[in-house]
């Protein structure tokens, strides 16, 4: 596909999106539609896609008040303008977008006179208009850094599993095959000793090596720190009560060394249905639970990790398209299934053990209001509380940790 004809297909895509539509689906249908596409046009296309997404708001400014106007178009337009010449673009020729309007012609020159700097606060920190003063209060003077940066791509971060390599076997394989990749930490937080980013030759990560042989998984060091500071040591008996494709209950299990148990729950057990697989490929021992905990199992875990269901409002820069369907009334439907969570997964840990509550979310209402509101009367303590921020070099993420106090 020409770099024109790349533009006109992330314009139709976005086209085809609406708030709330996650944007993984519509572009697999896309590519079972479009096979002639390469691998190198796809991943192409989803950039340009996911761009706009983090940048929908602002990249359609000084549109329509509230910049929702405008469709695909308009962001892909000024996403090109960013980076060259929209007219050479915007040709009309074969496959290629239409060429400009006068009116895009002038908006263009305005952007690039007045800038977003003058926009309302949500539009330019491209979040819908509720959201930014709950980053505010959340996050306070880092708050405006803390928005901008879901404006910008993530990096890919690796996870050396240490049940099969240690990290300077995993990232001499890794380069041997093309994909560079360097140790990373965040700023403030648990060491994360097994972290790699990805420098370059991140599109051959899935059949290197290294990772088809369970050496290393896709894990952002913030979600790894989150697993560290839960402190799983090996021949403990751990529950992950919200195992989801169990990125968390395979860290755990590698921090372990083998020895112990990890039991793994979700209430819909069909979405631990990559678990096994994964766990095989990692050599790790996971033991996925068909339905509930049986009662048999309360107050037997050493540790039980939480990682509830959340806005995914740390993780906006990988999933752009949620933030835009998220809503006051999405938030309190959640905020209720976290306290759920939270005192179910509770009747799990044994006197003296721990109960890690943990979410990828930047929001206090899913984090620590959760935890305080769950402490009085519960039994707990609150040991020590972790958030982190985009601006500690990973994803959002929150984790406290609390201990149950003797029977
Ligand atoms: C954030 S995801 C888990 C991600 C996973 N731990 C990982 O690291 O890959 C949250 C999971 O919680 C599950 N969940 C939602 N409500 C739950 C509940 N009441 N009890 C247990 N799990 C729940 C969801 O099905 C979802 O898989």
């Amino acid at each position: 596909m020409t770099p024109a004809a790349r533009l006109q297909a992330a314009i139709d895509i976005l086209d085809a999106w609406a708030p709330g539509r996650p944007m993984d689906r519509l572009l697999v249908s896309w590519r079972r539609a479009n096979r002639y596409a390469g691998s190198g046009d796809r991943a192409a296309i989803a950039d340009l896609v996911y761009d706009a997404l983090r940048r929908w708001r602002s990249l359609a400014w000084p549109a329509a008040g509230e910049g929702a106007g405008d469709g695909g178009r308009a962001r892909i337009l000024a996403l090109a303008a960013e980076t060259g010449d929209p007219e050479a673009l915007f040709s009309g020729a074969r496959h290629a977008p239409a060429p400009l309007t006068e009116h895009e012609r002038e908006r263009l020159a305005e952007r690039a006179e007045r800038g977003v700097i003058e926009a309302p606060d949500a539009l330019r920190l491209d979040l819908p208009d509720w959201l930014p003063p709950l980053f505010r209060a959340a996050h306070g003077p880092n708050a405006e850094a803390v928005m901008d940066s879901l404006r910008r791509r993530a990096p890919v971060d690796l996870r050396v599993n240490r049940l099969k390599a240690r990290p300077e076997q995993a990232l001499a394989s890794l380069a041997a095959q093309g994909v560079l990749a360097a140790p990373v930490s965040i700023a403030s937080g648990p060491a994360t000793p097994d972290a790699l980013r990805v420098t370059s030759g991140g599109r051959g990560l899935k059949s290197a090596d290294a990772y088809l042989q369970g050496w290393v998984e896709v894990q952002d060091v913030a979600s790894q720190a989150a697993a560290a500071f839960a402190g799983a040591r090996p021949g403990e008996r751990v529950l992950d009560y919200c195992a989801g494709g169990g990125g968390k209950a395979l860290a755990l299990a590698a921090a372990m060394g083998g020895e112990g148990e990890v039991i793994a729950h979700d209430v819909d057990p069909a979405r631990m249905q990559d678990l096994p697989p994964r766990a095989a490929r990692a050599g790790a021992r996971i033991a996925p639970l068909p339905g509930p905990v049986p009662d048999s199992a309360k107050a037997s875990f050493d540790l039980v990790f939480a990682d509830a269901p959340c806005s995914g409002s740390g993780a906006w820069r990988r999933n752009p398209d949620a933030k835009w369907g998220f809503s006051p009334e999405g938030l309190a439907r959640l905020t209720r299934v976290q306290s759920q969570v939270l005192a179910s997964a509770a009747a799990f840990v044994r006197p003296g053990g721990r109960l890690v509550y943990a979410t990828c979310s930047l929001l206090e209402e899913e984090n620590g209001a959760r935890v305080r509101a769950f402490l009085p009367g519960s039994g707990f303590e609150l040991s020590e509380e972790l958030r982190l921020t985009p601006l500690d070099g990973g994803d959002g993420f929150y984790a406290a940790r609390l201990v149950r106090g003797p029977a």
